[in-house]
This record gives C-alpha cells, sequence and structure tokens, in this order.
C-alpha cells in the first residue's frame, strides 16, 4: 500500500518505520529541517526493542509537496494538534478520491478540521495505545506494545476500514474496528487528560507518578469531569473501566517508565503543548454545556504557567 505518514515525529517513525519493514511504499513528511536532513543521509535512526536500526525512508519537507507525483492509498496524521491544519493544507494534492485519511492524534475534536479537507467516508477517526520518543533529530526510541481502535466516518462503517485494519495487522500494530470511537477517543483522552499534565507539572514518568497517595484521588476527579462532558455528547464512558486503564500506565514493566509526550514536548524540547485539545477541550465544552470543571482548568492553567516560565515555542 502507499502510505504517506503525515507528521513524522516520534508516533509517525514508529509507524513509518514498522509499515515499511512489512513491505508497504512509505513516505514520511514533516516540517522539522533538522530531522528530515539527518534522515536523508543516514536514513530513520531507531533504537527499537533495544536493537540499533536504521531505515532508508523516502522523506520530504512539506514545503516541498507541490510537484511531488504521488497520490496514497492512505493517509496518517501524527501531527501535534495545533499543526494538523497546516498539514491537511501541505498535503492536499496527495489525497485523492480514493485517500483513506487515518487520524491518530491525541485529544478530541480533530474530526471538525480534517472534514474540510476530506469527505467523511474516506476519514477513519481513530486513537492508539503505542507510545514513541526522539533521542533527537533523525533517531527514534521506540519500545513496548500497542493497539490501535478506528471507526469510519461515513454511512459505509466497517467494510470501508477492512483493508486498512488488515495492513496496519500486517505490521503487527494491532489494529481493530471500534463501533463507538467517540468513547474510545474519551477513554484516551482520559488517559491523557491525567497521565500528560500531571507528569510535566509533577516532573514524573508515569510509574512514580501512579505510585504517589494522592495519585487516585487526583485521577478520579478529572476523570469524573471528562465523562460528564462525554455522557453529554452521547459517549458515555464505563469510568471504572476507564480509571483500571490508566492504572495500566503505571506498570514499570510495559509502559510506566514512558514520560508522556506532553512531558517530552515541554520539558525535554522546550515545545509548546495539546494541553488545549485535551483538558482545554473539556473546559471549553463544559462551559458549553453547563458543567464544572475546576481540575481540568486548574491543569489546562498550570500547564500554560510552565509554558510561560520555560519560554516555550
Ligand atoms: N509520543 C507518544 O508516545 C504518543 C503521542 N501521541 C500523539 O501523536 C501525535 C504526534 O505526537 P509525537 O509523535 O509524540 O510528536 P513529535 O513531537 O515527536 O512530532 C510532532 C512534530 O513536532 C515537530 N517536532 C518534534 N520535535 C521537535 C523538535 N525537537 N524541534 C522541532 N520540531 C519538532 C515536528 O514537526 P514540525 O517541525 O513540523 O513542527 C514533528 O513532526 C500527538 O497528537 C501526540 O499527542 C499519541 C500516543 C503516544
Ligand atoms: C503514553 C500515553 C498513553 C500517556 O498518556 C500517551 O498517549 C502520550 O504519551 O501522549
Amino acid at each position: 500500500m502507499k502510505i504517506i505518514i503525515a507528521g513524522a515525529g516520534a508516533m509517525g517513525s514508529r509507524f513509518g518505520l514498522m509499515l515499511h519493514q512489512a513491505g508497504n511504499e512509505v513516505v514520511l513528511i514533516d516540517g522539522w529541517q533538522e530531522h528530515i536532513d539527518l534522515i536523508k543521509e543516514h536514513g530513520l535512526r531507531a533504537n527499537f526493542n533495544g536493537e540499533e536500526i536504521a531505515e532508508k525512508i523516502v522523506i520530504y519537507h512539506q514545503n516541498e509537496l507541490e510537484t511531488l507525483n504521488f497520490s496514497a492509498d492512505l493517509v496518517i496524521l501524527f501531527t501535534k494538534a495545533m499543526q494538523l491544519d497546516a498539514m491537511m493544507q501541505s498535503i492536499k494534492s496527495m489525497v485523492g478520491d480514493q485517500t483513506k485519511v487515518l487520524c491518530l492524534l491525541n485529544g478530541i475534536g480533530h474530526e471538525d478540521v480534517i472534514k474540510q479537507y476530506v469527505p467523511l467516508s474516506n476519514i477513519l477517526l481513530g486513537n492508539t495505545m503505542w507510545t514513541a520518543g526522539l533521542e533527537g533529530p533523525g533517531k527514534a526510541k521506540l519500545f513496548g506494545n500497542g493497539t490501535i481502535d478506528l471507526q469510519n466516518l461515513g454511512t459505509e462503517g466497517k467494510s470501508s476500514a477492512n483493508e486498512v485494519i488488515e495492513v496496519l495487522n500486517e505490521a503487527k500494530l494491532n489494529a481493530r474496528y471500534s463501533d463507538n470511537i467517540l468513547s474510545s477517543i474519551y477513554k484516551k483522552a482520559c488517559v491523557n487528560g491525567t497521565m500528560n499534565g500531571l507528569c510535566t507539572i509533577l516532573d514524573s514518568n508515569m510509574a512514580s507518578f501512579g505510585e504517589t497517595s494522592v495519585a487516585d484521588a487526583i485521577v478520579e476527579s478529572i476523570v469524573a469531569e471528562f465523562a460528564q462532558v462525554a455522557a453529554y455528547e452521547k459517549a458515555e464512558l464505563n469510568v471504572p473501566e476507564v480509571l483500571a486503564q490508566i492504572k495500566t500506565c503505571y506498570n514499570r514493566e510495559t509502559i510506566g517508565l514512558h514520560h508522556p509526550s506532553m512531558y517530552q514536548d515541554l520539558i525535554i524540547n522546550n515545545r509548546l503543548t495539546e494541553i488545549d485539545y485535551i483538558n482545554g477541550a473539556i473546559v471549553r465544552k463544559g462551559r458549553e454545556y453547563g458543567i464544572e470543571t475546576p481540575y481540568c482548568q486548574f491543569l489546562t492553567q498550570l500547564v500554560h504557567g510552565k509554558e510561560e516560565i520555560l519560554g516555550a515555542k
């Protein structure tokens, strides 16, 4: 399959690498020049479950696509939330009538951006429990396991997602169809709405946070706010199940030692965060629906405060 990875940071590198190794024709697209140059020079390098590897994969800067003649069967979006619209603009000549567009960004409401460029029948909205980090430009650090849930937003449903699911599974990415992706997205947003902001503010990995005496009380208060907003949007959450999923993040044997992507953005790379698309989205929706969201509001404010203190860009 011809696959474009639109946003080839940590997660895009993981997906690009695994799909390339499974025999697909993968093209990476990104906007970070140093990262692009190093991948062109040395291939995409990674510490992949402890093994040092390098794979030659084609990569382009998102500003050099106009003359490129490549129509994708599948686009996988892995930008940061605030970069999504600009990326959709950059790749629009490569998205044809038959191109499926899979969105796996963290956060809530990305379909509102994508549907301005792609018909609903070609949009696969999803989320993932895979993780990834960058050791620096051109080099990813990939360990652990994950899953993908996705749903087609058009009326065709599952049948229009089967081929993509098959390709993802051939690459061992563990994809499955969801009949209620909005609930899955809210469920994953609860994981990000707790782990990402809290580990960033507390300067901790997920295991160390989870082992504190205050973890349960804070997490339960935040999840209660997400659940109220989700219920208003008919994306009912099973709260005990969500809390159990969050606790799986504390496991040191699996992903507990991972610093969430928000930590990597702000604390390691001094970059602005996606907080406005996670806890901030709950605050905005809460305001609209008349639901109080003090914990999400406070965490959003703390993260913005930290961005300002660190002069993040
Ligand atoms: N990392 C993870 O474990 C997980 C992440 N996600 C989600 O996946 C999406 C993509 O995340 P992720 O892959 O972590 O994002 P990255 O930060 O690794 O990459 C996203 C983009 O940010 C830019 N960028 C990243 N680092 C730098 C840097 N040091 N200097 C300059 N530019 C940089 C690049 O684009 P540009 O130069 O154009 O800005 C890159 O394409 C997000 O929505 C995230 O929440 C979901 C599950 C797990
Ligand atoms: C690992 C996990 C699940 C933590 O919230 C994640 O999605 C991230 O790092 O953004």
